[in-house]
């Protein structure tokens, strides 16, 4: 059996969905493969209940807060099941509204994996085929471990959000956005936390004096760093595990770990050699600006292409896609340079444009770097010391604003209005000239000097 549709999208994450959606708006007869639960990654392990457990983690820090203020609150841990229950609930109700979405705009779901036949025919699981003008391959990506001798031992991000409890020790490996958001969750919800980091620092391409400032914080917090870390084995010891370097050094017990050592894009089953569609040496498809892969009428977008693996940057891909395939746009490339990003950590760390070192590459002696380093109000009342760092990166006789880093209580928040500015091409003096709204700590962003 064949059915013809304009569109058929391979994956139900945050790109396919984005894509269907816009798709259907634009009049396109569109059926969706996705045989898990909607909404992909973000939606089930990823932005939104890490999002959740990040916001759990501040309610427990502001309680801290809160009794050093004078506040007679009795010690509160937090029952993870009562909180995992509102979580859920929250997570299934995006469910219930992008079923109804899809039902409302004459989407056909089809909730099975498919594979390619050729260009413009996908198979699905139980056999049917589908065919279409265009297909969009959507399909995500999944964590990787290490090939080393136990890692089955440690989980991944996937296995975290399973967990009903907060084990007492807990190694994380990797340094990266996950890592580190994770990191923040455990401790401040009452785990002992070792990071083991292969290289000298947490977040590469990230402000590097930001980042040793968010890991002083996280020390301070009680989290364990080891750096230049060159992992050999994970070995089962006393119901839990341990950690072993190549030097041979193993670590003490812990009751669990969690591999944050990057992902790999979903491609494996798609059979893209039928299509002809052509992947680089990681397994991501090879995508041009207009999100085209090599094959016509084949595209893709989102954590399965070389695209940062954001999912804003996933479901904007779609949509101008959708615009140039069906709405009648011609040059609709998204333009992806100085996007926005937030690592969740205690305090988040937000950042847009170009890094101190990566303005020097560009620019040689023609950086200049503003710093404001202060106490938040609320930890000042309260004598806590960690401090925000904020640190603005421009370029040129003109100081246009190139880079805006921000490692504080509020920088997810702060950022997003700035990273505007930013993309308009501000300069320092644009900045001076708009009045502070005080007192916050946005206002260190415009008073920089
Ligand atoms: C722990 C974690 C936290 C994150 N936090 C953030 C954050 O705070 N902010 C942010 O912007 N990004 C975050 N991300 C990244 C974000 O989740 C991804 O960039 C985004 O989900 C990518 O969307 P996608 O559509 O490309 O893929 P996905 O959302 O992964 O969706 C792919 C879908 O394809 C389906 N699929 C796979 N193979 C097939 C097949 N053969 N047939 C049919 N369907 C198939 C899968 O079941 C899946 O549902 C996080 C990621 C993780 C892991
Ligand atoms: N807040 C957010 O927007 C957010 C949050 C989580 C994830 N994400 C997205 O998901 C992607 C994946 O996240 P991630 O943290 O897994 O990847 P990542 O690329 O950010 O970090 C991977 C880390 O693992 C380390 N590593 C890799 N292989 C290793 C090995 N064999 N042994 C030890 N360490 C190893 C790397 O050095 C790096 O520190 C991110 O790059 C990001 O695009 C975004």
């Amino acid at each position: 059996m064949s059915k013809d549709f304009d569109l058929i999208v391979i994956g139900g994450g945050s790109g396919g969905l984005a894509g269907a959606f816009r798709a259907a708006e634009h009049g396109a007869r569109v059926a969706l493969l996705e045989p898990a639960l909607l909404g992909g990654t973000c939606v089930n392990v990823g932005c939104v209940p890490k999002k959740a457990m990040w916001l759990a983690a501040d309610v427990a820090h502001k309680l801290q807060l809160a009794r050093t203020l004078g506040f007679a609150l009795p010690p509160a841990p937090l029952d993870w099941p009562t909180f995992i229950a509102h979580r859920q609930r929250y997570i299934g109700n995006i469910h219930d509204s992008y079923r109804k979405r899809l039902e409302a705009s004459g989407i056909a779901l089809l909730p099975m994996r498919g594979h390619f036949v050729d260009a413009h025919t996908v198979e699905c699981h139980d056999g049917v085929r589908l065919g279409a003008k265009h297909i969009l391959i959507a399909t995500g990506g999944h964590a990787v471990k290490p090939d080393i001798p136990g890692a089955e031992l440690g989980g991944v991000s996937d296995h975290f959000f399973d967990w009903t409890a907060a084990p007492e020790r807990v190694a994380i490996v990797g340094g990266g956005y996950i890592a580190v958001e994770l990191a923040g969750v455990l401790q401040a919800l009452g785990s002992r936390v070792e990071v083991f980091v292969r290289g000298p620092r947490l977040l590469d391409g990230f402000e590097a004096e930001l980042t040793e400032q968010l890991a002083e914080d996280y020390r301070q917090a009680g989290v364990h760093f080891h750096f230049q870390h060159r992992l050999a084995a994970v070995e089962a010891v006393g119901g839990g595990v341990q950690l072993r370097a190549v030097d041979g050094e193993p670590t003490p017990r812990f009751d669990a770990a969690l591999f944050a050592t990057g992902r790999r894009a979903n491609t494996a089953a798609l059979r893209l050699d039928a299509a002809g569609v052509a992947t680089d040496a990681r397994g991501r498809i090879v995508v041009d600006a207009l999100h085209a892969t090599n094959v016509a009428g084949v595209h893709a977008v989102g954590d399965v292409t070389t695209n940062l693996a954001l999912t804003p940057v996933a479901i904007a891909a779609a949509r101008r896609l959708m615009g140039r395939l069906f709405g009648g746009r011609s040059d609709n490339a998204l333009d992806q340079s100085d996007i926005a990003t937030v690592v969740f950590s205690h305090p988040p760390l937000a950042t847009v444009g170009l890094t101190e070192a990566q303005a020097r590459e560009r620019h040689g002696s023609d950086v200049h770097v503003y710093r404001s380093g202060f106490r938040p109000m609320l930890n000042a009342l309260a004598d806590v010391p960690q401090r925000s760092a904020f640190k603005l990166v421009c370029v040129g006789e003109q100081r246009r604003v190139a880079g805006i880093h921000l490692l504080g209580d509020g920088a997810d928040e702060i950022l997003q209005g700035f990273a505007v500015a930013l993309k308009r091409g501000i300069t320092l003096d644009d900045l001076h000239e708009t009045i502070a709204i005080h007192p916050t700590s946005a206002e260190e962003v415009v008073l920089m000097r």
